[in-house]
C-alpha cells in the first residue's frame, strides 16, 4: 500500500475511466468512444448528479457519487482504506453507489449484529454479479447465489462436510499434508541453506487437504500439472471476483462489450468445467463400475443428486468453490503469517518455548495437542486480524425494504461488513496498527466457535464474514491453519533473507489477498530431517 493509497483519488472523469482498465480493458478505438461518450455524459450532468446519493431521505447519507459510476473511481486500489476514511467521516452505517446499485457499509460490530445476524431472514442473498455470478459460477456455485431454495440445498450439503465429526475424519489426512508441507520446505530450502518462497508449499498443503475432501485425492509431487493449474485458477478467481473491483458488475452496457475481464471470466468457467468437471466424471464412472471411491463431496453429491435436483453444473461449480474458497484463504493466511513473523523473533521465541513444553523436540505437534497451544493460536488470530484477505467480506444483499434506527435500506442493496475499520478500531484493539498476538492472550475460542459469541464486541474478528452466509468451512480451517502454523514453528528459525526485507503492505489480489511474492530463510531449529523421514512427499 504505497502512500498514494491512503488519500482519496478525487480523479478527473477521464483519469477515472483509465483506470476502468483495471477490470475492463479500452484498449480499442471502439472502446474509446464509448469512455468518450460517458465521459461527455459525466460532466454534462455530472453537477446534477454528484447530489444524488445524499437526498434520499432515510437512507444513510455517504459520499457523493459520480453520475453512470457512482464512487467507482475512489474504490478502485486499496478500497478498504477509503471506506474506512468515510466511515470515520459519516459514522458506522453509510451509503454510496457504484453504478445504479447502492451499497450500505456498515462499520460497527454491534450495527453489524443488529441488521446482519438478527434479521439475516433479509439480509443474506447476494447481488447477481455479472463476473463473479453470472459468467463464472454461472449462478450455481453456493458462495455468489441469491438467498433461494437452491442455496439452502447446496449450503446444507456443504454444511455436511465440516460438521465436528466429519471433520475430524480428516485429521489423519490434514496431518499427512501438513508433515509433507514441512519436508517439502525442508528439502527445498536445502535443511535450511537456501532462501525459499513459502507460497507455493502453503499452496499446495491446502489443496492436497481440498482435493481430499471434494474429491478424495491428492498430488504427490509439485510436478504435477494439476498443482500449477489448481493455484492458478483459485489465484485467477481472486483476481476476477473482487466485491467492488469491476465496474462491468455495475455499469450494465459494459457488459455487452467484449472486454479482457468478460473473456478472463469466460475462460475461467470453462478451466473449471474442464478440470473439475473431468474429475467428477471419474469419479461417476467409478461408481458405476462399482469401484472403490473414498467419502467425498463428490461421492455424496453423485449419490444424492436426483434427490437434490443436481445437475451436471452445480456439482461442478459446488466443488469449483469448494477449491477456490478453501485453498487460496488459507494459503495467504500463511503467507502473511511467515511474512509477519520473520521479523520478529521475540514472538517465534514465545512460541518456541510454548512449542517446548507443551510437545518437546522429539515429534512435531499433533493435533491433539492445538488445544494446548494457545500462543500459537493467538498468533493466527492477530495474523488474521491485521491481515485479513477480505476486508469488504463478501457482500450480502437484502431481499426485503428494512428501516432501522430512522434510517430506510431498500430492498436489493448490497450490505459490506466493513473489516477493516472494526480490525483496526482502536477501542476494541489497542494500539491496532501494531502486530502484537498477546493482545489474544485471554481468548481460548478458535475463531469459529467465536464467530458464534452473542456479544459482537468480544468477537476475536470478523475474517470469517457474518450471519447465515458466513464461512461454512470455518473450523476446518481453524483447524487446518493452526496445525501448519504450530508445525512452521516447531520446524524453524524464520527470517527474512539478508538484504530482501519482505513488503508487509502492498498485496496481491483484488480479493482474498496475499502478500506480494517473497522469499524467506527457514533454518532447521532440530534434527527435523530425521523425525519427518517417513513422511510422504
Ligand atoms: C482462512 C480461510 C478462509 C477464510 C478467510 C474464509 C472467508 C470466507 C468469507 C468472508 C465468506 C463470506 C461470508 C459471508 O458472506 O458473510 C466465506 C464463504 C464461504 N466459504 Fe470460506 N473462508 C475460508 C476458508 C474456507 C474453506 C476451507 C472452505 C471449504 C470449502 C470455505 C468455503 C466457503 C464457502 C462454500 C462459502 C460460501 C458460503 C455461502 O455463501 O453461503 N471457506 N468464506
Amino acid at each position: 500500500m504505497n502512500s498514494t493509497t491512503n488519500s482519496l483519488p478525487w480523479a478527473t472523469p477521464i483519469l477515472v475511466l483509465a483506470t476502468v482498465d483495471d477490470g475492463s480493458n479500452f484498449n480499442d478505438a471502439f472502446h474509446m468512444t464509448i469512455a468518450s461518450v460517458a465521459v461527455i455524459t459525466v460532466l454534462l450532468v455530472g453537477s446534477l448528479s454528484l447530489w444524488r446519493t445524499t437526498s434520499d431521505h432515510c437512507i444513510p447519507s455517504g459520499p457523493w457519487g459520480l453520475p453512470i459510476l457512482g464512487s467507482f473511481p475512489f474504490l478502485t486500489n486499496y478500497p478498504e482504506l477509503t471506506l474506512d476514511h468515510w466511515a470515520k467521516k459519516f459514522g458506522p452505517i453509510y451509503s454510496l453507489k457504484l453504478g445504479n446499485q447502492l451499497f450500505v457499509v456498515l462499520s460497527d460490530p454491534g450495527v453489524v449484529k443488529d441488521i446482519m445476524i438478527t434479521n439475516g431472514a433479509i439480509f443474506s442473498s447476494r447481488r447477481n454479479m455479472f463476473i463473479k455470478a453470472q459468467t463464472i459460477l454461472k449462478g450455481r456455485a453456493i458462495t455468489s447465489s441469491g438467498y433461494t431454495d437452491r442455496w439452502r440445498r447446496h449450503r446444507r450439503i456443504a454444511a455436511a462436510f465440516f460438521q465436528p465429526r466429519v471433520i475430524d475424519a480428516y485429521n489423519g489426512d490434514i496431518d499427512i499434508e501438513a508433515a509433507s508441507m514441512i519436508k517439502c520446505m525442508y528439502e527445498a530450502s536445502c535443511g535450511g541453506a537456501v532462501s525459499i518462497n513459502p507460497a507455493r508449499h502453503a499452496g499446495r498443503y491446502f489443496m492436497n487437504n481440498m482435493l481430499t475432501i471434494t474429491f478424495g485425492m491428492r498430488t504427490h509431487s509439485y510436478d504435477d500439472p494439476m498443482v500449477v493449474e489448481v493455484l492458478r485458477m483459485s489465484r485467477e478467481f481472486m483476481n476476477c471476483t473482487g466485491p467492488l473491483s469491476n465496474l462491468i458488475d455495475y455499469v450494465g452496457f459494459l457488459q455487452y462489450i467484449p472486454t479482457s475481464m468478460r473473456s478472463r471470466g469466460r475462460k475461467l468457467h470453462s478451466d473449471f468445467k474442464k478440470t473439475y468437471g473431468d474429475l467428477i466424471r471419474n469419479i461417476d464412472a467409478k461408481m458405476k463400475q462399482g469401484a472403490c471411491v473414498s467419502h467425498c463431496l463428490t461421492k455424496t453429491m453423485l449419490e444424492i443428486r436426483e434427490k437434490e435436483g443436481l445437475d451436471e453444473l452445480d456439482m461442478t461449480m459446488l466443488a469449483s468453490a469448494f477449491m477456490v474458497a478453501g485453498v487460496e484463504t488459507p494459503a495467504g493466511i500463511i503467507s502473511w503469517f511467515i511474512a509477519l513473523v520473520s521479523t520478529r523473533p521475540e514472538i517465534q521465541a514465545k512460541a518456541h518455548a510454548e512449542l517446548n513444553s507443551v510437545v518437546g523436540r522429539k515429534r512435531m505437534p499433533s493435533i491433539d495437542d492445538l488445544e494446548n497451544l494457545t500462543y500459537c493460536r493467538s498468533i493466527i488470530k492477530e495474523v488474521e486480524r491485521f491481515r485479513n484477505p477480505f476486508w469488504l467480506g463478501t457482500p450480502h444483499a437484502s431481499t426485503e425494504d428494512f428501516q432501522y434506527n430512522g434510517y430506510y435500506i431498500p430492498k436489493d442493496t448490497v450490505v459490506i461488513c466493513n473489516t477493516y475499520t472494526m480490525h483496526f478500531n482502536a477501542q476494541r484493539y489497542p494500539d491496532p496498527f501494531v502486530f502484537n498476538p498477546d493482545r489474544y492472550a485471554d481468548d481460548i475460542l478458535s475463531s469459529s466457535e467465536s464467530s458464534n459469541l452473542p456479544d459482537p464486541y468480544q468477537r476475536d474478528h470478523w475474517m470469517y464474514g457474518v450471519g447465515r452466509r458466513i464461512c461454512p468451512g470455518s473450523a476446518f480451517a481453524d483447524r487446518s491453519l493452526l496445525l501448519a502454523i504450530s508445525r512452521l514453528l516447531w520446524a524453524f528459525q524464520i527470517s527474512e533473507v539478508l538484504g530482501e526485507p519482505i513488503d508487509l503492505t502492498e498485496y496481491d489480489g483484488l480479493s482474498g489477498r496475499s502478500p506480494l511474492p517473497y522469499n524467506a530463510m527457514f533454518r532447521p531449529r532440530h534434527n527435523v530431517s530425521a523425525i519427518l523421514e517417513n513422511v510422504p512427499l
